[in-house]
């Protein structure tokens, strides 16, 4: 699992920490995570024997302490954030759950009790996500535990003592903490070592991967493996009191976790008891979270398109907060109308709603106002009026064959530079996006050997321009069609250095490619069928000397097993795929290709969470 692009799925929220631990906000914000801390004011009082297990107890206590916060929040302010995270630690030992000792003398009781023995650590965490309904607060709870076995040695009354007179034990669950002094008293740890200190990092990500990136229908494998445990609403709490049920960990097993039936009554035996009396299990199919969102996917983009293509982002970057009667005014649509779409976008997370109107998330911000260092804008407005209209054809498409339906509107190449106005459309959408992704092509490989590079199909410029911010001996030459170069001049950036990037004009597969050390095809063989694509590098290898080099830049897998998981990512080339004669191709299928044109040494690396790089050295013919 990649960690990091699973606590990415929460940067443009606003998260909330529930919990005045140093060491949850230290663990959360080592791995990325942005966040704001407020401790929850619930106090932990709940019946302990209410509950079936311990387990039970700690994740309703972490549930209670974020439905604590989030409704403090959404009173206070009349807007709730969109996470709130709560967690609990509870020390297990004999039945008994020890929480943070009282007094100096409850540290010794506790310690006491600990020492020479196993004992489990619990942690319960609750993921409730917010959102505002007729200015109601709805939560949804996602929860679940991890368990770790944790030994003590046979401890002296003398080193217990001072132990607690070093004043570690005092606001630690069990009395001690394992990360520091406490470290001294363990013999040996079962399972995840920062579930002890206070919350499991691995068991979080791994629910954020079912929450943000659910495996698609007929991923069979994911589903088994990450199936997306039902939320429960805040209304549906109430059921937790009382009951029976079990729970395996509850048996001392070291280093495994659970979900706590996803809030279901307790008086229902759940699956996993079926298992453990080996009866047989009457399995309920997943539900169905990510067709659903397939479904419905299409309204998202299309609302999202829809106030990209009216400025409603760029109205509220310069004005808001504003109401939707104001905001009507401004883009000059009808009030209802408006009023609809804002919604939509408040619903999607795209804008904030408060009581001061509708203003930008810190996402809209950054990528869909027109005119940002990182815009989307153009990406936005190209897929609705091009791309939107091509899938609305799918299945004549698919019952004519893609070459026909290319036939219907010409060439790919004949819609996009039929006029200035399109060209323009298509580079802003590149642009866009190879700005997103230039950084981590240029610094994937150290490419500081080469002094000269020719990015084919290089479009406006924006990878060559990184290239040339990162190497500063290099000379780039963007190589494109003359409709693109001739208006890649709009697109330079301002500052230094424009004098290392050139613009020449040419077909790359007729006409004489600029002499370069490296080449570089950046998002361009997904484009082009196999014949097109080795006729390309083939031309490529005769230029290039030996000892140069070609780079090429995919939404590719790193394996063909990956493939799946790379359209995830969002940036395969569906649309070509489905529409086009070109096709995605695995990291590995590039590096062969690069190899059967004479490229050796080929290496492949990521390049931020989108792309693949491949990079070949052109041995001696
Ligand atoms: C076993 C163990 C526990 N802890 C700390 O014990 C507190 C548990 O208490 P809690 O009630 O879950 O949390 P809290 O500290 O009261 O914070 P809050 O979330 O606001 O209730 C948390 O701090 C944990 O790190 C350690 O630091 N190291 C250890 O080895």
């Amino acid at each position: 699992m990649v960690l990091c692009p699973v606590i990415g799925k929460l940067l443009h929220k606003h998260v909330v920490l529930a919990s005045a631990s140093p060491r949850r906000q230290e663990i959360l914000s080592n791995a990325g995570l942005r966040f704001e801390v407020v401790p929850s004011r619930f106090k932990e009082k709940l019946c302990k024997a209410s509950f079936p297990t311990p387990s039970a107890y700690a994740v309703e206590t972490a549930k209670q302490k974020a439905l604590e916060v989030a409704r403090r929040m959404h009173q206070k302010d009349l807007r709730a954030p969109d996470v709130v995270i709560g967690a609990d630690t509870i020390v297990t030992i004999g039945g008994l759950i020890l929480e943070k000792p009282v007094d100096k003398q409850d540290a010794y009781r506790m310690l006491s009790r600990l020492n020479g023995k196993e004992h489990s650590v619990f942690t319960g965490v609750a993921i409730v996500h917010c959102s505002d309904r007729d200015g109601r607060l709805h939560t949804e709870v996602l929860d679940f535990y991890e368990e770790t076995t944790v030994k003590f040695s046979e401890l002296s009354e003398e080193l217990l003592r001072e132990y607690i007179d070093s004043g570690e034990p005092m606001d630690k669950a069990g009395g001690y903490g394992i990360q520091a002094l406490g470290g001294m008293l363990v013999e040996h740890v079962r399972g995840d070592f920062l579930n002890v200190v206070g919350f499991p990092l691995n068991h979080f990500c791994k629910k954020l991967a079912q929450l943000y990136c659910p495996p698609r229908p007929g991923d069979v494998r994911g589903a088994e493996r990450d199936s997306i445990p039902a939320v429960d609403t805040f209304e549906d709490l109430s059921d937790l009191e009382g009951g029976g049920g079990s729970d395996p960990a509850w048996g001392g097993r070291g280093g495994r976790g659970g979900e706590e039936a996803g809030g279901a009554p307790p008086q229902a035996p759940g699956p996993r008891d079926a298992d453990l009396n080996g009866a047989a299990e009457e399995k309920r199919p997943p539900f169905p979270t990510g067709l659903l969102e397939l479904m419905e996917g299409f309204k998202a983009s299309k609302a999202l398109f829809t106030a990209c293509k009216l400025n409603v982002f760029d109205v509220l970057r310069d004005q808001g907060p504003l109401k939707a009667v104001d905001i009507a005014r401004k883009i000059n649509a009808s009030v209802c109308g408006t009023g609809r779409l804002l919604e939509a976008c408040a619903a999607l997370g795209l804008l904030h709603k408060t009581d001061a109107g509708y203003s930008n998330t810190e996402a809209a911000d950054l990528h869909l106002v027109s005119d940002s260092a990182h815009s989307l804008h153009g990406l936005a407005v190209y897929n609705d009026s091009h791309v939107w209209d091509l899938f609305t054809h799918l299945d004549l498409a698919a019952r004519d064959g893609a070459e026909q339906a290319r036939g219907a509107s010409g060439t790919k190449a004949e819609r996009l530079f039929q006029s200035a106005e399109t060209t323009l459309l298509f580079m802003r959408a590149m642009h866009g996006l190879s700005k997103l992704t230039a950084r981590d092509v240029a610094t994937a490989f150290d490419l500081s050997r080469f002094t000269s590079a020719c990015d084919l199909g290089g479009c406006t410029g924006a990878l060559a321009h990184e290239l040339a911010r990162e190497y500063p001996r290099l000379q780039v030459t963007v190589f494109d069609l003359p409709d693109v170069t001739e208006h890649a001049r709009g697109f330079q950036p301002d500052g230094q250095r424009t004098e290392h990037v050139r613009f020449v004009p040419g077909d790359f597969f007729t006409d004489a490619l600029p002499r370069a050390q490296l080449y570089v095809l950046s998002r361009v063989l997904h484009d082009w069928p196999d014949d097109r694509v080795h006729h390309l590098l083939s031309r490529i290898s005769s230029c290039c000397e030996p000892g140069g080099g070609v780079l090429v830049a995919e939404a590719a897998a790193m394996e063909e097993e990956e493939a799946a998981a790379a359209r995830r990512r969002g940036l395969q080339p569906l649309g070509l795929l489905l529409l086009g004669a070109g096709r995605p191709r695995s990291a590995r299928e590039l590096g062969q290709l690069l190899q059967r044109h004479g490229f050796r040494d080929v290496r492949v690396a990521p390049a931020g969470d989108l792309l693949r790089v491949v990079l070949g050295t052109r041995a001696a013919p």
